[in-house]
């Protein structure tokens, strides 16, 4: 457990480490590309990292250049692994490898944490069967453990429900070239969190592919196709950036996030745009993006593109004036804890009144008192409970460590803020 310190009149600039979404997408399409790529900037935290371990045991070599990780592609011929693997609480492992173990030449295992068994994927798996692939939930309950079978994986229309995660059409978009007949995807639910699928294009193109697109509704790939190698570098994490952001709007200091660019595709940069609304202050430059923070006032926000940015908001709303309440938000139920459910636990423990519906987070803004943060295991409850103990004593964050998820070094750039 970990004591966070208020801190006054708070004045930084913080580097932030790769992203987390562009890191898993690139080693993917690297080590499906038809040469040598190089990966610079890179994630390296436990769940990019079994992305990583989990392409290694496919058969996938890898080396290093100085900072940069090397990856030989394998041109889409993968060998199964042949012993379970595991993808811990990683839902983006778990959904992406699902799609990318069917270019196996046998069957693959793929399993996770007691959450993990928890977390749905039976609409992917759905999606995968269409396309020719035997796709099964060992349980039978629509979650992992899941074994996957395919190789010259047929392809053809696939009629997908996405109501849940973005994760199943990134899975199947990611794997369309190298489909015999092509793909064509009609999304027959949602689709939620709908940057991440334009984050999937967006790196799909980078390497030589190209999307038909009708907006979220329509995606057609051809098939016999190969990702083209070359020199990547991973941007900056927007959805860590986030919390330094709040920092700065909970304790009206001012703090910048260094080398993010307000063109980036990580659609988590709106939270910026909600931090406006609420009256702080963004300044979008070259070199960073500089948050200053002002009095804050509730708003009343639809947050189904931006799933991960909701703990974060939710816990800078206990210190705005009035009610705020985020709407669309059921798939926050299904992440690395029911998170609706634990931001409104812990805020209340911190003398907030908070509840969740199905679908809502509904916060009445007031005088946070300290607490004891249980984190479910989860890194973002960690991390943006961390920042209320900016400004209120008394907060103490247990299991700090779970942090390692997706941003091994959060405490020590955390750090950078009491300097
Ligand atoms: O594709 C991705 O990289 C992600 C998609 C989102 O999940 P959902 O689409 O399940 O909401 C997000 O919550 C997750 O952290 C990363
Ligand atoms: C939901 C998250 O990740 P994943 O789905 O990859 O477990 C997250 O990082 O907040």
């Amino acid at each position: 457990m970990i004591e966070i310190k208020p801190v006054k009149n708070i004045d930084a600039a913080v580097s932030i480490p790769g992203s987390k979404s562009f890191t898993h997408r690139i080693l993917i399409a690297s080590a499906l590309s038809d040469g040598l790529c190089s990966i610079a900037n890179m994630l390296e935290s436990e769940d990019t990292l079994l992305t990583l371990s989990t392409l290694k045991q496919m058969g996938v070599k890898t080396g290093k250049d100085k900072e940069k990780l090397i990856i030989h592609g394998t041109g889409g011929a993968l060998k199964s692994p042949g012993k379970e693997i595991h993808l811990g609480n990683s839902g983006t492992s778990m959904r992406l490898m699902a799609a990318v173990a069917a270019l196996g030449d046998g069957a693959s295992v793929l399993t996770g944490t007691e959450r993990m068994k928890q977390r749905p994927i039976g609409d992917l798996l759905e999606g995968l069967e269409q396309m020719g692939i035997s796709a099964k939930s060992l349980n039978n309950n629509g979650c992992p453990p899941i074994e996957i079978k395919g190789k010259n994986i047929k392809g053809g229309t696939v009629n997908l429900k996405c109501a849940v995660s973005s994760q199943y059409l990134s899975a199947v978009l990611l794997i369309a070239p190298y489909t015999m007949q092509g793909l064509e995807i009609n999304v027959i639910q949602g689709p939620v969190s709908r940057p991440y699928i334009d984050m999937t294009i967006d790196i799909m193109n980078k390497f030589g592919i190209n999307v038909k697109r009708q907006g979220y509704e329509k995606f057609q790939v051809q098939g016999k196709q190969v990702y083209k190698s070359g020199n990547y570098t991973v941007e900056p994490d927007a959805s860590n950036a986030g919390y330094f952001w709040a920092a700065a709007a909970v304790t009206g200091g001012r703090v910048k996030v260094r080398d993010i660019s307000a063109g980036s595709s990580q659609g988590d940069l709106n939270l910026l745009k909600c931090f406006e609304n609420m009256g702080c202050q963004v300044a979008r430059e070259k070199d960073g993006i500089t948050l200053s923070g002002r009095p804050l006032k509730a708003i009343d926000v639809d947050m189904a593109d931006i799933p991960d940015m909701v703990p974060t908001l939710g816990v800078v709303a206990a210190f705005a004036k009035g009610t705020t309440i985020i709407r669309n938000v059921a798939h926050l139920k299904a992440k690395e804890c029911d998170r609706l459910s634990a931001v409104a636990a812990e805020l209340s423990k911190m003398g907030i009144d908070a509840k969740c519906t199905d679908d809502e987070l509904i916060i009445k803004g007031g005088n946070p008192n300290g607490a004891e943060i249980e984190t479910y295991d989860d890194h973002r409850i960690a991390m943006c409970f961390a920042v209320a103990g900016l400004k209120v004593p008394g907060v103490y964050i247990k299991n700090e460590e779970c942090v390692n998820k997706s941003f091994p070094s959060f405490w020590n750039v955390f750090e950078q803020l009491y300097l």
